[in-house]
This record gives C-alpha cells, sequence and structure tokens, in this order.
C-alpha cells in the first residue's frame, strides 16, 4: 500500500470508567474512501474527535504525510488540512449561513456568499447564502455543515452520518461530491449505518465494537449481511409483520389546514388534510425543508393556531389548535422531535431529569416534590428495554452517543402509552440493529391500537413501517396512497412534485 495519509497506533480513550476507543489501529490511504463502521456507541464518533483535536487520545500516536502529529484544536487540525462535519450541527442559530461560515472561512461576506452559491451548485447542496439558519431544516443544516467543511479545502474529510437526512436523490449528489473530491486527492472518512451505502461508496472499512477494531475488510467483498453480523455480532432480527386490523377511531385528524407562519424563511402550509386511526401507522414522506417542522410544530403544539382557525386540528376528537404542548399530552399525545439535542433532551441533565420532561405524570413527582425512586426507577426500565448504552440513569443526557440518546427518548415517549405517537425521523443515527428493534417495537404497538405518525426521509423506513404514505411538497400534502399498492418511485414523484395529485389516491 501507498504510505498512509493519517496512521494511527494504539490509540485509547476512556471517559471515566467507559472505555470508549482501546488500542485503535488504523490507517487511512490517500484517495480513499474509508467507512467507520460500528454499533451504537460503538466508539466511531469519539475516534473522529481524537483525529480532528476535538479530544486528545489517553495514548497512542498519530501520524499524518508520516510526521508525528498531535493536536490540541479543531483549529490545529484544519490547518494541518483535516476537516469535520458533525453528526450534531454545530450552527448558531440566530446568524444566516454566510456569517455562519464567516466564523471559520475568511472572506468578505459578498465574496463568500458567491463561493457557497457555487459550491452548493456544484456539489448539489444548495442553500440560500442569506438565510437565517434557525429557519433551515436539519437536511439544509447538513449541506451548510458540509459546505463550510469543502471552504477550508481539506485533505482529509470526516463525515459522520452525513446522509442520514438526506433524501435519496441528495444522497446520490453527495457520493458524486465525495467521488470526485477522492479524485482530486482528498481522502475522507465516512461514518454511516447504511451498508448498502458503504458498499456503493466507499473502499475500505474498518469495523469497531465495544471501543475496539474488530476488522479492516474491503466492504465490497463482503454482503450487508455479512457487514451486519461483524458489527453486531449476531443476524439480523427479522422484520414484524402488520396485522390486518379493523378500522380503528380517529386519534389525530388534520382537515384542510393552512399555516401562514410570520417568518418569511419558513415553508407555508396550504390545505393539507390527513387522518391517523387506532392501529394505524401513516409515514409522511418528503424532502426536508418542505414544510416537515412547520407541520411538526403544529401538530405537537409548539405553534399555536390563531383564534380565528377552528376546526383543523383534532386529537382524540377534540378541537386542540389553540392548545399548550402539555394540554394536548394530556389528552394521550406523545412526540418525539426530530431535533434531539434542541428539543427532545437537555444534553446537561442527567438521563432521569430528562425522563421527568415529559413523563412527570406517570407518578414521578409527589406534591411538587422529585420522587426520585420512582424516576430512577423509569429511567432505568428506559435504559434496559431500549437498550440504551450508558453508565446509569445519572449520566448527562449529553454524554450518550447519538443513537443512545435517540433510543432513550422514543423509549420515554413509548412508556408513557400514549394513544397517539408523532414521531419525527424516529430512528436517525440509530445502528441497523436498534432501528430494526425500533421498527418492530413501533409495529408491535400498531397490532396494539396505537395511532402513529412518523415523519421520515427515509423511505424505506416508511416502506417497512406503513400502512399509508403520504408525500410533503412546498407545504401541501399528497391523498395517502395504500403502502402495499404504492412502489417507491411513485413517493419519488411526488417529492419532487411531479404527480399529479389524483393519480394513485386512494378515494
Ligand atoms: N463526553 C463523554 N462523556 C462520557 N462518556 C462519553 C462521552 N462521549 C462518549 N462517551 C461514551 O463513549 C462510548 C462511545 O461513544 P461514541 O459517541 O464514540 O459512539 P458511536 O460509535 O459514535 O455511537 P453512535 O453511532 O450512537 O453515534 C459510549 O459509551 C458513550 O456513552
Amino acid at each position: 500500500m501507498e504510505s498512509p495519509l493519517l496512521s494511527l497506533r494504539g490509540i485509547s480513550k476512556s471517559y471515566g470508567q467507559v472505555h470508549a476507543n482501546q488500542q485503535i489501529d488504523l490507517d487511512v490511504a490517500p484517495r480513499s474512501i474509508h467507512a467507520i463502521l460500528g454499533e451504537n456507541g460503538a466508539g466511531k464518533s469519539t475516534l473522529m474527535k481524537l483525529i480532528y483535536g476535538v479530544e486528545q487520545p489517553d495514548s497512542g500516536t498519530v501520524a499524518w504525510n508520516g510526521q508525528n502529529l498531535s493536536l490540541a484544536s479543531p483549529a490545529e487540525a484544519r490547518r494541518a488540512g483535516i476537516g469535520m462535519v458533525f453528526q450534531h450541527f454545530s450552527l448558531f442559530e440566530s446568524l444566516t449561513v454566510v456569517e455562519n461560515i464567516r466564523l471559520i472561512v475568511a472572506g468578505k461576506k459578498a465574496e463568500l456568499a458567491e463561493r457557497i452559491r457555487k459550491l452548493g451548485h456544484e456539489f448539489g447542496l444548495e442553500v440560500d447564502p442569506l438565510t437565517h439558519v434557525h429557519s433551515l431544516s436539519v437536511g439544509e443544516r447538513q449541506r451548510v455543515e458540509i459546505i463550510r467543511c469543502l471552504m477550508t479545502d481539506p485533505k482529509l474529510l470526516i463525515l459522520d452520518e452525513p446522509t442520514s437526512v438526506l433524501p435519496p436523490q441528495a444522497v446520490e449528489k453527495l457520493f458524486e461530491t465525495l467521488r470526485r473530491l477522492r479524485d482530486g486527492g482528498v481522502s475522507i472518512l465516512f461514518i454511516s449505518h447504511k451498508l448498502e451505502e458503504i458498499q456503493s461508496l466507499c473502499d475500505r472499512a474498518t469495523i469497531l465494537r465495544g471501543g475496539r477494531v474488530t476488522g479492516h475488510v474491503d466492504p465490497r467483498e463482503h454482503d450487508a449481511h455479512d457487514l451486519a453480523r461483524m458489527m453486531i455480532g449476531r443476524d439480523m432480527p427479522e422484520p414484524m409483520p402488520a396485522l390486518p386490523l379493523d378500522e380503528g377511531e380517529k386519534r389525530l385528524e388534520l382537515i384542510g389546514l393552512d399555516y401562514r407562519p410570520d417568518d418569511p424563511f419558513a415553508v407555508p402550509l396550504s390545505q393539507v388534510s390527513l387522518v391517523v386511526r387506532a392501529g394505524e401507522i401513516l409515514g409522511i414522506a418528503g424532502i426536508s425543508g418542505n414544510g416537515q417542522s412547520e407541520l411538526a410544530a403544529l401538530i405537537s403544539g409548539e405553534t399555536i393556531l390563531p383564534r380565528d382557525q377552528r376546526d383543523q386540528i383534532f386529537m382524540m376528537g377534540k378541537d386542540v389548535g389553540m392548545l399548550e404542548p402539555a394540554a394536548r399530552r394530556q389528552l394521550g399525545f406523545a412526540f418525539v422531535p426530530e431535533d434531539r439535542l434542541g428539543r427532545g433532551a437537555v444534553p446537561e441533565m442527567s438521563l432521569t431529569l430528562n425522563s421527568l420532561l415529559t413523563a412527570h405524570p406517570l407518578n414521578l413527582v409527589k406534591r411538587g416534590l422529585l420522587d426520585k425512586a420512582q424516576a430512577t426507577a423509569f429511567t432505568n426500565e428506559c435504559i434496559r428495554d431500549y437498550d440504551v448504552r450508558t453508565r446509569g440513569p445519572e449520566a448527562e443526557a449529553g454524554s450518550l452517543s447519538g443513537g443512545n440518546l435517540q433510543k432513550f427518548i422514543v423509549g420515554r415517549e413509548i412508556m408513557l402509552a400514549p394513544k397517539l405517537l408523532f414521531l419525527a425521523q424516529p430512528t436517525w443515527g440509530v445502528d441497523i440493529g436498534a432501528a430494526s428493534a425500533i421498527r418492530k417495537r413501533l409495529i408491535t404497538l400498531r397490532n396494539e391500537g396505537m395511532a402513529i405518525l412518523v415523519i421520515s426521509e427515509e423511505l424505506e423506513e416508511l416502506f417497512e413501517l406503513s400502512d399509508f404514505i403520504q408525500v410533503l411538497h412546498h407545504g401541501t400534502l399528497s391523498p395517502p396512497l395504500v403502502t402495499r399498492d404504492t412502489k417507491p418511485e411513485d413517493i419519488g414523484r411526488y417529492m419532487i412534485g411531479a404527480q399529479s395529485q389524483r393519480e394513485k389516491a386512494i378515494a
């Protein structure tokens, strides 16, 4: 092999009792796309943080182009030619795209805006440089992160689950971008839970389990089942069959919902109608930025309808358009937001306190005081049942790996035994074994009569879960399509607005 661009030997890193990385050896060749594979909590993000100078190893050596390298900060890593796009975004919401980029890349605003447009166009990462970040969807924020990284002209680009929120078309475009970058001499470290992606994109893969390297392979020589087995140490579980059920009562109904946001960058919704019945899963497909966050806020109660808009949102038969989130939850509604660190959990608080955020009605508070024993028992149950890998209920939410925090939030909301459960991107960042366990659980709950609404950008996920799929495009919702009679291409046409509203619809 050509001498490696980056070479790690015996790298270890612990957080207290947790050995996040142990004796890691890794060589990244020049001009290669190298996958890092592993379950939630296997140590992938930690390893990337060590390479990017966010954290320093306890022991071991790093060589960069054959020279010893020790990085005290990400700024030093960037100067050396290492760039990273994080799983959790690091953009300032109150600044515009170009202002955010200017914090890292030198240049005049107008010039930078022009470069952002050009790069966006060239690599299929279109985003308006003058938009405020708070009005961007998760997918759009990720585009900004990737562009910002490309603007520092890295020799090694680290991408932590870059495709998890991108629609299929954008994934292919991103892959073209990455291949072009590789051909131009950039090496890429690519973390993903999607084995098919790794096989189509990567020429090498390193597999981690429990903080240790369990193998270096060429992913093109192994099928997805093989890779999954190496990663999780057993075969993938089979999907759960959905049982046919009689038509249940309506638990959520939107009738001709119109919404004009004050924010000029937000997407207005027009004539959105949907029904979710007991014993049914409705999936909402669509490319992010088409009104998903606006719709989610209206359903959760984060956005409240003005007084004159009556009879547009019903939960359990009650007009809830003007009710606060807590009042909706009292009716039997639970919600897993897409933004797990901003809205789903408070990173600085322990898991037990995070349980209280939504589960306090389950006798976790007595006479205004925290019932510590009950709250800890609830949290322990959630950790055990949802396979949340953490040191315990007192761990800060922010110390969990991304996928494990997501499992915790999904578990907490399901444990409320709601009548209506709404999940936005339920398995974002969750490894394949755990994602399949969450989907199985959702189908079991559906079979037991829960009404479930899922917003997801992952079509495969919606096909596995949903009885019906509706597609959100430019703030309007397609009619419901019966999943078993629908092909992904049909959904794809709605996603880009190419399908006439009447075709393929059920009456
Ligand atoms: N700052 C921290 N404090 C304490 N423990 C931590 C910290 N960061 C990571 N850990 C622990 O180290 C282990 C490895 O976490 P890491 O985030 O590297 O996993 P990962 O493979 O990237 O997982 P995921 O796929 O869920 O993102 C986990 O057990 C995690 O809880």
